[in-house]
């Protein structure tokens, strides 16, 4: 469990002065063409037209990344030097499953809180058009040896101990090495132990679909939006795995894609694959301040859990990790105003929705005497969330904690929390709070 922050001078807070991110697009699609850190490029270059700063001023760049390209491996530094960073900067990439961007963003944090950075650049990308597919074990290992042989019947031995299908290349997937589930089945079990049916799933998803939508025509994430132009001289400037017009109707049609004969999870209510970046501002309040920079947030506290039952537990981070968060800053969830949790699938938001609720699960992950109960859907992704708006998983993070700053600036409200799940069994929670409510 972490630690507070407990003995932080005003000055040394750390706080977000700009979050912003790509569109978000299916997988395949706009940015097919674009590697992972061109793509990335494009938030870090938009924060600092944004605020003004000059690269120079940025101490450190920190993203966060699942799918990690084999040729850039710490595609934060390709990223930073493609959008124009001076080369003494230094940056680091980070990975720890969906929840990799909060621990880009809460590294930095630490940092700054200790006096170690000003200014530093967090977030992340993920780009799953370009994925790393390797060939199998076996080929891998008799390609070193073929490096070592010194003669041809030695190269031919090598190569005759190759079978056919060794030739079928690995491509990642979301599958779990411990419990060899992949996400989307390790929701169906969350759905069985926590009583999540198919009808509230959809209706779930109905509704994520129709506030993004509704959001958009609002105008609201214009400002959280940098446009892309992909390689062919398109601009993209809107998520686009959107459905207006979905319904429960036409989403109670559609075939479980986990479990033929007793899934719950479509690909209707589950968030797709996606491609995207994101970046944030980071700076310490005082530097912020001299520099004639608005803190948007103070990053007041965060959460890393793992949860208690890999196998029946996989996406249950935010029930772990909210409370905890909550119970050390001695909060309940009436005085946080905006709730933006990640919605892997419809099931997941349900299931940490009946965990939160659930008195021996608060007893369990949290050593709860009272569960704090379900956050209310007034709060919660009130302006659509993954299922609608797309999930690149390294980016989802950044966007959770775009929307939730200005979320509470809109409303003048004091504290908003960020909540993900993750594969391997993970989570995070984020508390955000606006100076100018404090
Ligand atoms: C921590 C974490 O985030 S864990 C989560 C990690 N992420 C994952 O595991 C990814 C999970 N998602 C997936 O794997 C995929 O999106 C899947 C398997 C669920 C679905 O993939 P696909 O089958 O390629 O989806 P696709 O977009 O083609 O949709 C299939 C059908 O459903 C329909 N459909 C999809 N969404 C909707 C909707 N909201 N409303 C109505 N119809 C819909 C499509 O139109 C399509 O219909 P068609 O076959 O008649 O054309």
């Amino acid at each position: 469990m972490s630690v507070a922050w407990t003995a932080i001078s005003e000055d040394r807070l750390p706080v977000v002065v700009d979050a912003v991110r790509t569109p978000f697009v299916h997988s395949g699609g706009a940015y097919a063409e674009l590697r992972n850190f061109e793509l990335g490029a494009v938030p870090l270059r938009a924060v600092l037209a944004r605020t003004g700063l000059a690269a120079g001023d940025i101490g450190m760049v920190t993203l966060g990344c699942v799918v990690q390209d084999v040729e850039a491996t710490n595609v934060a530094r390709e990223a930073m030097l493609t959008a124009g960073y001076p080369s003494l900067t230094p940056a680091s990439t980070v990975s720890m499953a969906g929840i990799s961007p909060e621990a880009s963003v809460a590294g930095l944090c630490d940092m700054i809180a200790l006096g170690r950075l000003d200014f530093a650049v967090g977030g992340g990308t993920e780009n799953f058009s370009d994925l790393p597919i390797r060939m199998s074990r076996n080929v891998r290992k008799r390609a070193v040896k073929l490096g070592a042989a010194r003669t041809t019947r030695d190269r031919l031995r090598i190569v005759a101990g190759l079978r056919p299908w060794d030739l079928i290349p690995e491509v990642p997937s979301s599958k779990d090495l411990t419990t060899g589930l992949t996400m989307g089945a390790a929701c169906e079990a969350m759905a069985g132990r926590f009583g999540v049916t198919r009808e509230a799933a959809d209706t779930y998803a109905e509704r994520s679909h129709h506030r993004a939508a509704a959001a958009w025509d609002a105008g609201w994430f214009d400002e959280e939006v940098v446009p892309v132009e992909a390689p062919d001289g398109r601009m993209v400037t809107q998520d686009d795995g959107i459905r207006a017009d979905t319904s429960v109707d036409r989403l109670a049609r559609l075939k479980p894609a986990f479990d033929p004969a007793n899934g719950i999870i479509t690909a209707g209510n589950a968030s797709g694959l996606t491609d995207g970046a994101t970046a944030l501002l980071l700076a310490s309040a005082g530097a912020a301040d001299r520099r004639g920079l608005t803190a948007r947030a103070i990053v007041r506290d965060y959460e890393f859990t793992g949860v208690a039952d890999m196998a029946s537990e996989m996406l249950m981070g935010p029930a772990v990790a909210i409370p905890r968060l909550l119970r050390r800053q001695g909060l309940t969830p009436a005085d946080i105003a905006a709730f933006e949790v990640h919605e892997a699938f419809a099931v997941q938001i349900l299931a940490n929705q009946a965990g939160l609720a659930d008195a021996d699960y608060a007893q369990t992950v949290a050593d709860l005497a009272a569960p704090i109960g379900e956050i209310p859907l007034d709060k919660l992704n009130i302006h659509g969330g993954s299922l609608a708006l797309g999930n690149p998983f390294a980016a989802t993070g950044g966007r959770l904690i775009a929307t939730a700053i200005r979320r509470i600036r809109a409303s003048g409200e004091r504290y908003a929390v960020i909540a993900t799940c993750a594969g391997g069994g993970l989570g995070a929670a984020m508390l955000l709070e606006n100076p100018a409510a404090t």
